[in-house]
C-alpha cells in the first residue's frame, strides 16, 4: 500500500495511544488511512463480499482496544477476513497506523457499538469468528449491567456465527469469567469447546495484548472461553 508508507509515523501512533484528540497533521493521516480500513454500517445488513472484494471468512473482533490481537491476526491470517468495531477513536487510529505499517489488506473498522452492529448489522450465519479480549469488567455489583456479556450478547453472537463458528472470550476477571461461563452454558446453540463448564488452556497463538500485560504484572489470572455454534 504504497500510499500509505509515507503515514508511517511512529510519533502519530504514540501520540495517539495516550491522547483522545489529534493535531490537524495527525487528523490527516488518519483521515487517509480511512478510506482504506474504515467503513461505515450500512442501512441494514453488511454484504461482506462487497465489504472485502472476497468471499474469504471473516472474523469479528468486539472491543479491540489499540488493535494488537487484530493487527497481528490480520498479518498471520491472509486467509481470511477482519472486522473490528471499538468506540476509543485513538485505539482505531492505532490499528490502522499498524494495518498500513504490515501492508494488511484483509481487515476493516467500524467505529461504534459492538452491540448496535450485532443487532442490526451482521447478517445472520455470516461470521466463521468472533473475538472478545479483555472486556471491560465493571467490577461495582451496581455495575454488572453494563458488562457486554449478557444474555441478549450471547444470543447475538449465536445468530451472527455460521454452524461451527466459533466465539472466543479472555478475562482476567475471575467474577466476570464465571459470569461469561454462566451465560453462555445457559444459551441454547452453543457446545463449550473444553467441555461443560471448563476453561480453555490458553491458545499459543492468542495474541499478548496490553491489558493482559498489564493483567500479568498485577499477578491477575487469565481465563479463555471457547464456544462453538452447534446448532
Ligand atoms: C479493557 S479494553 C480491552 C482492549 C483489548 N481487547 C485488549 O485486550 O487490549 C476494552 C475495550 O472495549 C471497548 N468497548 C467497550 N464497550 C464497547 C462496545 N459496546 N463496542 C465496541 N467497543 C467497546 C473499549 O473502548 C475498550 O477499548
Amino acid at each position: 500500500m504504497s500510499e500509505t508508507n509515507a503515514l508511517k509515523h511512529r510519533p502519530i501512533r504514540s501520540y495517539i495511544l495516550r491522547q483522545g484528540r489529534m493535531t490537524q497533521a495527525q487528523q490527516r493521516a488518519f483521515d487517509e488511512l480511512w478510506p482504506h480500513y474504515g467503513c461505515q454500517a450500512p442501512d441494514g445488513l453488511f454484504d461482506f463480499d462487497k465489504l472485502f472484494g472476497n468471499q474469504r471468512p471473516v472474523i469479528l473482533e468486539i472491543g479491540f482496544g489499540n488493535g494488537d490481537a487484530l493487527a497481528q491476526n490480520a498479518d498471520r491470517e491472509p486467509e481470511n477476513n477482519f472486522l473490528g468495531v471499538e468506540v476509543h477513536g485513538p485505539g482505531v487510529g492505532s490499528l490502522m497506523l499498524k494495518l498500513a505499517e504490515q501492508e494488511s489488506h484483509n481487515a476493516r473498522i467500524l467505529r461504534g457499538d459492538a452491540m448496535q452492529l450485532l443487532r442490526q448489522h451482521i447478517p445472520a450465519g455470516s461470521l466463521t469468528g468472533v473475538l472478545l479480549f479483555f472486556p471491560d469488567p465493571w467490577p461495582k455489583r451496581r455495575h454488572h449491567k453494563r458488562r457486554i456479556v449478557q444474555p441478549e450478547f450471547a444470543e447475538l453472537v449465536h445468530r451472527a456465527l455460521r454452524p461451527g463458528g466459533y466465539l472466543h472470550m479472555a478475562t482476567d476477571w475471575q467474577k466476570y469469567a464465571e459470569h461469561m461461563m454462566s451465560v453462555l452454558s445457559s444459551t441454547a446453540g452453543f457446545a463449550n469447546a473444553a467441555g461443560p463448564g471448563n476453561f480453555s488452556p490458553r491458545p499459543e497463538n492468542r495474541t499478548l495484548t496490553r491489558f493482559e500485560q498489564r493483567g500479568q504484572r498485577l499477578g491477575h489470572g487469565v481465563w479463555d472461553l471457547i464456544f462453538t455454534r452447534c446448532v
